[in-house]
């Protein structure tokens, strides 16, 4: 039997990136691949199935080798810190993470409270900085956090800067550049390593082919 890549693909925002990606790398995804509404599709005659995940699950499901290879957000990489090797830098979805406030927040002071859906990056982030903080986890809508006095700071992806600007926030501090990346099981990596080597040349190719672009 035809050896088979079982692909961790992210719904929502990296998805459509990635399919353009996949698709310039010349694997031919079917047009229902835009449309279904189902999680698991495979392709047959390239040996590969994908499997449709949360994009925060993406590592978990590549950790635990169900899915050979994954694509995934540096940011969920360094909140989740699996057990997955990251292969290659796939330059989409580009945005970064940073610490943002209400432009008075810096004067706040002692026991700030930081909001984010990153609660290990930005607890690591504070120490290496010397601050004291509590991080208060949320799920969604992290600007409301510190509109609502819920929090003084949050620290939360920022891309346009629009969400920000819109409910009068400031950024305070950069802390880390974001791009999706293609992360690998390490026993896959061994035993699928012809499957995965070609994928991997493929999509170089298609990045460094686009950097004059
Ligand atoms: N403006 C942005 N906001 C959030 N994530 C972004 C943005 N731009 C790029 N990304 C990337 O997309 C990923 C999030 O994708 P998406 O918003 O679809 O998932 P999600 O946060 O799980 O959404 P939801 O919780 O609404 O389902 C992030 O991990 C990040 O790497
Ligand atoms: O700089 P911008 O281009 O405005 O993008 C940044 C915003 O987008 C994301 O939110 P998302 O739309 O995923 O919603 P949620 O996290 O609040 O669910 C992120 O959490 C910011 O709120």
């Amino acid at each position: 039997m035809k050896e088979r890549l079982t692909i961790a693909m992210p719904k929502g925002r990296i998805f459509i990136e990635a399919v353009e990606l996949l698709k310039k790398a010349g694997y031919d995804l079917p047009p229902e691949f835009d449309e279904s509404r189902k999680l698991i599709l495979d392709i047959e005659q390239a040996g590969l199935r994908f499997i449709l995940a949360k994009p925060v699950d993406v590592p978990t499901y590549v950790e635990h080798g169900v899915a050979d290879v994954g694509i995934a957000g540096k940011d969920v990489l360094l909140e989740e810190e699996r057990e997955v090797y990251e292969v290659l830098d796939l330059k989409i979805s580009e945005c970064y993470l940073a610490v943002a406030g209400l432009p008075d927040a810096k004067k706040r002071g002692v026991a700030s409270k930081v909001a984010t859906k990153y609660p290990h990056v930005a607890s690591s982030y504070f120490r290496e900085q010397g601050e004291q903080v509590e991080i208060i986890k949320l799920n969604g809508s992290i600007e409301l956090a510190p509109l609502i006095g819920l929090a003084d700071r949050i620290v939360d992806i920022v891309s346009t800067g629009r969400t920000l600007k819109e409910n009068g926030l400031v950024e305070l501090e950069q802390i880390v550049p974001i791009t999706s990346r293609l992360i690998v099981n390490p026993a896959s990596y061994r035993l699928k390593d012809q499957m995965i080597d070609e994928l991997v040349n493929k999509l170089s190719a298609v990045i460094e082919g686009g950097k004059g672009q």
